[in-house]
């Protein structure tokens, strides 16, 4: 059997259009859903291991994008989100009654990537975003209760679907990353 990294992406890839206007977040509820509009398409889509994204019932991992902040409104039932863990770096807009994460907001205006939005593309009532990068935090899924010995096994499907599997983010977001660390240090 092959291992499941999450319904999104285990058949395979979908390639977005290239043209993706943006669309409508839709949370699990069936009595009043929480609608979030995004313009646009999204940047950065990727397969993450890490605990603290939300991932859909079965699935190992997230699949998470970025869009800027101000490309993000909440349209219907904004009274059902409330802010999971208001600690941590990411402050994510989860759905009361279904748990799902329907953005998740940065407030550091020092953090790196300040200014923009993660949300779950899977989410979309719309067909065509961007489809996933590269798969990041991939060692992370050991905190979740994967055991060490299946790790060569998601590795290699996560390579066989296309996503290049790092532990951390990407080599290019990493470097994004430190260059902003500079050049506050510079500064
Ligand atoms: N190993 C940790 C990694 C958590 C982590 O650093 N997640 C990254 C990717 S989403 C992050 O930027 N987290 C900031 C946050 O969750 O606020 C876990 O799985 O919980
Ligand atoms: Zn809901
Ligand atoms: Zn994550």
């Amino acid at each position: 059997m092959t291992v499941a990294l999450h319904p999104s992406i285990d058949n395979g890839l979908k390639q977005g259009s290239g043209s993706f206007a943006g669309g409508t977040l839709v949370c699990k509820c069936s009595d009043h859903p929480v609608k979030v509009g995004i313009k646009g398409d999204v940047a950065h889509n990727h397969a993450c291991g890490c605990t603290k994204c939300w991932k859909p019932q079965g699935a190992t991992f997230s699949v998470v994008a970025v869009v800027p902040r101000q490309n993000v409104s909440v349209l219907e039932n904004g009274d059902k989100l409330e802010i999971v863990d208001a600690s941590a770096v990411i402050q994510r807009y989860a759905c009361k009654a279904c748990g799902t994460h329907m953005y998740g907001r940065i407030e550091n205006k020092g953090h790196p990537f300040y200014g923009l939005d993660f949300i779950h593309p899977e989410l979309f009532q719309e067909q065509g975003s961007q489809a996933p990068q590269f798969a990041a935090f991939v060692s992370s899924v050991i905190e979740s209760g994967v055991k060490p010995e299946q790790m060569a096994g998601i590795r290699s499907r996560l390579k066989e679907i296309g996503l290049e599997p790092y532990d951390c983010l990407s080599p290019a977001l990493m470097d994004a990353i430190a260059t902003h660390v500079a050049k506050a240090k510079a500064a």
